[in-house]
């Protein structure tokens, strides 16, 4: 079954049409990219897939049913977590804290249900670090567990909101432009680390990236976006080879 079908999206704000008729389906388990030049609506489309906005017009189902409507926090409760563009972390709060949030955030209780369930708090408290503990070290982040996250590097911080995303226990992981900011080598790092989340997780993962090396070498299908259409999606070798692609970027090399 398909996990996720966007069916002719809209998303306008005033008089600008930053989303139009934007369709796409992603299967189970696939690793799919979203590429397109600056401004071309990636972001506003991660945005309406996760409810952020609502969109003007259009469907999106996740795992079989509509999540048109609902809070971003109730998305989240269906199964898609994501990263953002710029990083949002709790950027007062310990890597360690950050992670636990999201373990929180998945195991929400009501205050009747807190008050009875007062006797194994702690022992719960317990399991919840010891999992978060998990994702740190498959980040390698256990070292800075009691770090405040803003003193982290900028891949650390990366790394850090990707794991705090996979704490919520996504079916389907929306990552926005995980690379950015980063050398070559933590790219390459990176480029490793999703492929290997996707098997380990059992994950679908849907990524905006300006790197067409990462987006080239991880992704089994693209879609690409312009002025806010999606203009042509297929395997990496189509869309490298295609002349709107190309045209699109305006010379910027697809490579
Ligand atoms: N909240 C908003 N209000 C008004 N216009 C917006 C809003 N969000 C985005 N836009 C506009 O919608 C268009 C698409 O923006 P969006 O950020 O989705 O593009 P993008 O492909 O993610 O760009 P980039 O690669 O630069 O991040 C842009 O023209 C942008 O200015």
């Amino acid at each position: 079954m398909t996990l996720l079908k966007a069916t002719k999206l809209s998303k306008v704000f005033g008089g600008l049409r930053a989303v139009s008729n934007f369709s796409l389906e992603i299967q189970p388990g696939e690793l799919v990219g979203l590429i397109g030049p600056n401004g071309a609506g990636k972001t506003t489309a991660f945005n309406l897939l996760t409810g952020v906005y609502e969109p003007t017009s259009g469907e999106i189902e996740f795992d079989g049913k509509s999540v048109v409507g609902l809070k971003p926090y109730q998305i989240t409760q269906r199964g898609i977590a994501r990263t953002f563009q710029n990083i949002r972390l709790f950027a007062n709060l310990s890597v360690l804290d950050n992670v636990k949030i999201a373990y929180h955030f998945h195991v929400k209780y009501g205050l009747v249900e807190s008050v009875l369930r007062m006797g194994r708090y702690h022992k719960e408290e317990e399991e919840i670090r010891q999992k978060a503990i998990q994702f740190l070290k498959i980040f390698q982040l256990e070292d800075k567990k009691d770090e405040i996250a803003k003193n982290l590097p900028y891949g650390e911080q990366r790394r850090l909101e990707i794991a705090r995303a996979l704490a919520a226990q996504p079916k389907l992981l929306l990552l926005d432009e995980p690379a950015a900011g980063m050398n070559p080598q933590e790219t390459h790092q990176l480029m490793d680390m999703i492929r290997w989340i996707r098997e380990k997780f059992d994950l679908t993962i849907l990524l905006i990236e300006h790197d067409m090396s990462l987006v080239m070498g991880v992704c089994e299908r693209i879609y690409v976006l312009d002025y806010g259409s999606i203009i042509a999606h297929g395997t990496p070798a189509e869309i490298k080879n295609n002349p709107r692609v190309i045209e699109a970027y305006l010379g910027e090399e697809v490579h």
